[in-house]
């Protein structure tokens, strides 16, 4: 993990500034195309190219149980996240609709799932099965939470390997927003009741009992919140790991990295704690309807691309806004400039 950290580089300023100017002789007044030119800046300077390529896209999942689902945390039993997982392996899943759309493959890795898994398909990189209880020990041993990192820089480089030039994480976890929204409360230092939310969807009465769990649990583990590790190790889960892990591995390789919902978000707030030059390698898909997605962004001073209302998870949202990643590459590579089309550019007053 710490080879990874000191292979990150912020991303290219100058390719982004060359790629703002250049944006300026396209056929188009000024920044009229708004927030479409920031992400084509963007992608300028993580790859250090003017006209760089999103094609092909990636899609991993990570998939994880938690131990303090037994605190009755979930709208839905732990099994779901072993069956959706074959429903990943079997391409049914929302994930796996939209990433067809995209032209983008699914690799499904299993970091901690707490049955066997037999889908063919699913990579399997098994930290353990499940996190321990957050509300009774720390949810992982710092031994495992580096393995699940590690899964998840191995599983960005066997992605780069197959030629993605873009990354779209996703995650299932039956109870991870209880352990993301811990992660964040101790993070941010914001009241976990400010951020708490329905997750799969629970009821009200649910509701209150998630938060004092989580309360409970942070005060239990005691985790610094100045040392992103130790918080992930302590509240953290094995998916959120591998996600965290394959942020750091996407900014080390200056692959761009579309950040999904809350989970996925808090995963990219970690990588970002541990090395501050990740965030530029981020693009943020969509808000979340997690209440802690909000401040989750804010704590990355994040605008996210689409506001769909969604709270699905499993990469669903990147997936979804990966097309404006393409036409911000296509304006840049497209698009005619003034001169090209003997057009005017604005009158020199
Ligand atoms: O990505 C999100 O913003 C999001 C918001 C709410 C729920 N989820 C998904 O729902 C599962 C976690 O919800 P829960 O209620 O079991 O903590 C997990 O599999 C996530 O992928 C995801
Ligand atoms: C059915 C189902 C699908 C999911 N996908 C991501 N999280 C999920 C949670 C549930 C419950």
């Amino acid at each position: 993990m710490h080879a990874i950290l000191d292979d990150i580089q912020p991303v290219n300023f100058h390719a982004g500034e060359q790629a703002r100017r250049y944006l300026d002789t396209l056929t188009k007044p000024p920044g009229s195309l708004g927030a479409l030119e920031t992400l084509a800046i963007q992608l300028s300077a993580i790859t250090g190219e003017l006209k760089p390529s999103v094609i092909p896209p990636a899609v991993i999942v990570f998939a994880a149980d938690h131990g303090v689902a037994a605190e009755g945390v979930s709208a839905f039993p732990q099994a779901v996240t072993a069956q959706m997982v074959a429903n990943f392996a079997q391409g049914g899943a929302a994930v796996n609709v939209f990433a067809r759309q995209i032209g983008a493959r699914v690799e499904v890795v299993d970091v901690g799932v707490a049955s066997d898994i037999t889908a063919a398909g699913v990579v399997n990189a098994k930290v353990s099965r499940g996190t321990a209880n957050m509300a009774i020990e720390d949810a992982m041993q710092p031994e495992q939470a580096a393995e699940a990192i590690n899964a998840g820089v191995v599983a960005v480089e066997r992605a780069i390997k197959a030629g993605a030039k873009c990354l779209i994480v996703g995650e299932m976890g039956i109870a991870n927003t209880t352990a993301s929204s811990a992660m964040l409360a101790v993070l941010t230092g914001e009241p976990v009741a400010s951020l708490v939310g329905a997750g799969t969807g629970i009821d009200p009465q649910q509701l209150t009992l998630k938060v004092a769990v989580i309360e409970r649990a942070i005060a239990a583990r005691n985790a610094d919140s100045q040392a992103p590790l130790e918080v992930l190790t302590k509240l953290g889960g094995l998916e959120i790991a591998a996600m965290t892990g394959a942020y750091l591995a996407a900014a080390a390789h200056r692959l761009p990295a579309i950040v999904d919902g809350f989970i996925a978000t808090v995963a990219a707030l970690t990588a970002c704690r541990m090395c501050p030059a990740v965030r530029g390698y981020l693009i943020f898909g969509h808000r979340s309807q997690e209440p802690g997605h909000d401040v989750a962004l804010r704590a990355l001073d994040a605008k996210p691309l689409l506001d769909m209302g969604m709270r699905l998870g499993e990469g669903s949202g990147a997936a979804l806004a990966y097309p404006l990643l393409q036409a911000a590459t296509a304006m840049m590579g497209e698009m005619a400039t003034f001169t090209d089309a003997g057009v005017s550019d604005k009158a020199a007053l």
